[in-house]
This record gives C-alpha cells, structure tokens and sequence, in this order.
C-alpha cells in the first residue's frame, strides 16, 4: 500500500473514533461556529503581502522530524509580522506531528486567514474545521472523486470557509474542476513518490480557469523561483520545509520575504 492510501486508511479510522468522542452537535457550539471567516483569496491579492501561505509541520513522512518543538503560538505570530498572507496548520498527529489543537492555538494569536491541512475525506471533517476556526479546507484530488470534492466543497463553502483544491497533474485538475472550490493549488510534490518538481506548477498553471486563484505548493526554497511563478500567474506559495528545518522558523520567513522585495 502507498503512503497516501495509508494514511487516508489511517484517517477513515480516526474519523471514526473522533465522531464518537466529539459528535457534531458539541463541534457546533463552539465559539467560531458562528464567526465569519477571513478570505484566503483576498489576502493572496493584497499589493502588501507576500502571497505565501507559511506553514506550521513538524514531521512529514517524506523528510522525517523536522522540528519537533516548534511553538505555533510564537511561529504562527512571527509568520504573520513577517509579510506571509495566510497560514497553514497540519492538524494530522499520526504522520505530521500536529493536532487540532494546533490549529486552535493559531486561531486565537492570529487575525488572517488560516488553512487546515489534512486529509478531508468525511463532512465530519469539515465542520470540525470550521469549529477549531479554521477559514479553508484542503481537499486532495488524488484521494477524492468529483462527486465527494463537491460534497465536502459544498458543504465548507455553507459554512463560509473557502476550499483550496489540491492537483498534482492534469488528469486530476480536469476530472476534479467544480464551483465547490475557490482556489487551485498545484502540489509540486508527488504524494506517492515523495519527489518535488516546480516544473508540475509551470505545466499546470495555463490549464487552470481564470476565475479560480492559483497556489503552487511545496519544494519551494528560492526566492527567484517564487518571482517566476508570480508571472506565470500564481497568486499563493505555500511553504513549509523551508522555514521550519530553522529552530526559528518565523525568523527564515522574515529573511526570505524581504527577498521578494514586496513594496
Ligand atoms: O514543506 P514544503 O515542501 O514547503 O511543502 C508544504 C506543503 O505544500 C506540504 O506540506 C503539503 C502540500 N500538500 C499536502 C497535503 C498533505 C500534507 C502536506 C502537504
């Protein structure tokens, strides 16, 4: 079994087991159920920020530890002074190191628009997300059929959040394209093989519709780079070995938004 299918089989479970612990019911009273979140695409157009999303990961099956005593509270913060537009939260433990409560811990230190990284496979999911106040959803198309994107799309975009949709190649982006998304991010990362290749983005990016933003995600490490992508039409960079292999990822950040020199 590939890692992908491990995990997503890993996750059906937990799913599962969370349903029972914190059903939808008590997830509905939390405070941010009702809140409005804060638009992702928008702070990827603002003239003022960098267009990276900076993540908060501490281990990742491909690269191992990374930085196993992070303090998201300082990090997310310190991200956020650094000119990032947006954050991104792992919130799976078993493989990433991260925690709802991560996430949670994000929220409460930070006013800008916060991505929850996971495997969304069950609406349980979704409205979880929105309960730790979370104002995006990932859903990966290699794990995901059109029918179940537009369901859990559906179902965030109710809730207010938006849905970054995450492609790897152009069979998924053209068998995966609905509404029910807001933004498209293209994973320079094969999920299977681990590899990186910023040439996925490149390839991509003219096949994605105009009305959809674009994100090009992981294996991202120089600023040039960053400057191509932006004319070849990305809006969002996400962003996290990079800064966080540093004991002080915010501080990586800082060095490396003041290169893509942002008026
Ligand atoms: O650490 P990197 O190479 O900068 O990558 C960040 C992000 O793109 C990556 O963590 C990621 C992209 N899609 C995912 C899906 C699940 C888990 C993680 C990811």
């Amino acid at each position: 079994m590939d890692i992908l299918s491990e995990i997503v089989a890993n996750k059906r479970k937990e799913v599962e087991a969370s349903k029972e612990l914190y059903p939808v019911k008590l997830l509905e009273k939390s405070m941010y159920f009702d809140g409005k979140p804060v638009s992702l695409k928008k702070y990827l157009q603002r003239e003022d920020k960098s267009g990276i999303i900076a993540e908060i990961k501490r281990k990742s099956p491909s690269k191992g530890m990374i930085n196993a005593h992070v303090s998201v509270e300082r990090t997310s913060i310190g991200y956020m002074q650094a000119g990032a537009s947006g954050l991104s939260v792992l919130t799976d433990k078993d493989y990433f190191g991260g925690s709802p409560e991560d996430l949670k811990v994000a929220r409460s230190f930070n006013f800008c628009p916060i991505l929850r990284k996971d495997f969304m496979i069950d609406e349980y999911q979704v409205i979880e997300a929105k309960s730790l106040g979370a104002d995006v959803i990932l859903l990966i198309a290699a794990v995901l059929d059109k029918k179940e994107i537009e369901k859990l799309g559906k179902l965030a975009q109710g809730l207010g959040m938006e849905v970054l949709l995450e492609v790897h190649n152009e069979e998924e982006l053209e068998r995966s394209i609905t509404d029910k998304v807001d933004l498209i991010g293209v994973n320079n990362r094969n999920l299977k093989t681990f590899e990186t290749d910023v040439k996925t983005s490149m390839d991509l990016v003219e096949k994605i519709p105009a009305d959809f933003v674009k994100v090009s995600e992981s294996g991202l490490a120089d600023p040039e780079i960053i400057k191509e992508l932006k004319k070849e039409g990305f809006e969002g960079f996400l962003m996290g070995e990079t800064f966080m292999k540093n004991g002080r990822p915010e501080k990586a950040a800082k060095e490396f938004i003041k290169q893509l020199e942002i008026e």
